[in-house]
């Protein structure tokens, strides 16, 4: 600011209040605007159209009419580092990926206000010749699609598919995991197993957004799941995925709380829990993975019921 020494600042109040709680400066030249203000700047004019909580409280849309450029800010973008700059230069699917990835992860919690934005941007009939979101490339063959990926994802629609969440110290709860996979599949449903030492927490949120099910396996350490679940799970309640059924499993030595603190968690998530989830003590024998092949198949069922 004190080098470029601007005339004016464009900002909404939102931004205004950011802005100076950022940098303690009351005194830079500030012109809030709001949803509707419109800025000539001679040949062209910016419309703006504040976004609020998308996903920051300033969030605002500046829209150059003449040149039909729509900067978006947050929405529309994606977390992807690349010398291109706009979706045709990648290579298929890689830009709409990239932007699924970032509402899984960023947006999930704020759909009721997506699906409002983009009730508002249906009416105001605005012609996007390009989308420029603040971080990641520009849209400019792909308008629909990521409009479209945005009104499904916000509506938070799912497929059956069984997503395998779960961590293990010495791999008996890896065995279960297998086997409910296996007796997921029985039931012609898709099951993909997620292990946390392998799996960032965002990728499985990615999984998570338009997969229908949600199964958690944890062993019992110290009375407690596994830190790594803990961790995951605590991610996930923020996000505030919803519509989903949920199941849990984990061996056990002795107490075996791990299975009931996963029901909790998933009860205060509101996942409609299958059941009470399954326990095995220690390793389990061949007559125990039958009943985890069984339990995924009760879950495979549960699942194609789920509407
Ligand atoms: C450090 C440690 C703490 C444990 N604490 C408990 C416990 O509090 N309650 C329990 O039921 N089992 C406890 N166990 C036993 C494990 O849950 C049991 O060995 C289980 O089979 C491990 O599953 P995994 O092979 O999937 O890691 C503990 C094991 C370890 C290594």
């Amino acid at each position: 600011m004190e080098a470029i020494k601007p005339e004016k600042l464009f900002c909404s109040e939102m931004g205004k209040r950011a802005i100076i709680a950022h940098y303690h400066r009351t005194d830079w030249p500030y012109q809030v605007v709001k949803t509707g203000t419109e800025l000539s700047l001679g040949s062209r004019s910016v419309q703006f159209i504040e976004t609020r909580m998308l996903h920051w409280p300033d969030s605002m849309f500046s829209y150059l009419k003449e040149d039909g450029i729509l900067f978006s800010n947050d929405a529309f973008g994606q977390h992807i580092a690349t010398e291109e700059r706009f979706d045709d230069e990648l290579e298929a699917g890689k830009a709409i990926n990239a932007a699924e990835h970032f509402y899984a992860t960023t947006l999930t919690l704020l759909s009721p206000l997506v699906q409002k934005l983009l009730k508002t941007m249906e009416k105001m009939e605005l012609d996007l010749r390009l989308i420029a979101p603040d971080h990641g490339i520009i849209w400019r063959q792909q308008q629909d699609e990521i409009l479209e990926g945005y009104r499904r994802w916000s509506q938070q629609e799912q497929h059956p598919e069984a997503i395998i969440v779960y961590d293990t110290k010495w791999k008996s709860t890896e065995m279960m995991a297998k086997a409910i996979a296996q007796g997921i599949e029985e039931e012609n449903v898709p099951a993909r197993l997620m292990s946390l030492k392998e799996c960032h927490r965002g990728d499985i949120m990615q999984r998570l957004l338009t997969a229908s099910t949600i199964v958690l396996g944890s062993a019992t350490i110290n009375n407690a799941i596994m830190p790594s679940l803990a961790s995951f799970l605590m991610y996930m309640k923020g996000l505030k995925p919803r519509k989903k059924i949920g199941a849990a499993f984990g061996s056990y030595g002795w107490g075996g709380e791990a299975v009931k603190q996963l029901n909790t968690m998933m009860d205060e998530m509101k996942i409609k829990r299958i059941d009470d989830g399954l326990r095995i003590k220690y390793v389990p024998h061949e007559e125990q993975l039958k009943e985890c092949v069984e339990y995924g198949r009760h879950i495979g069922r549960a699942t194609k019921a789920d509407k």
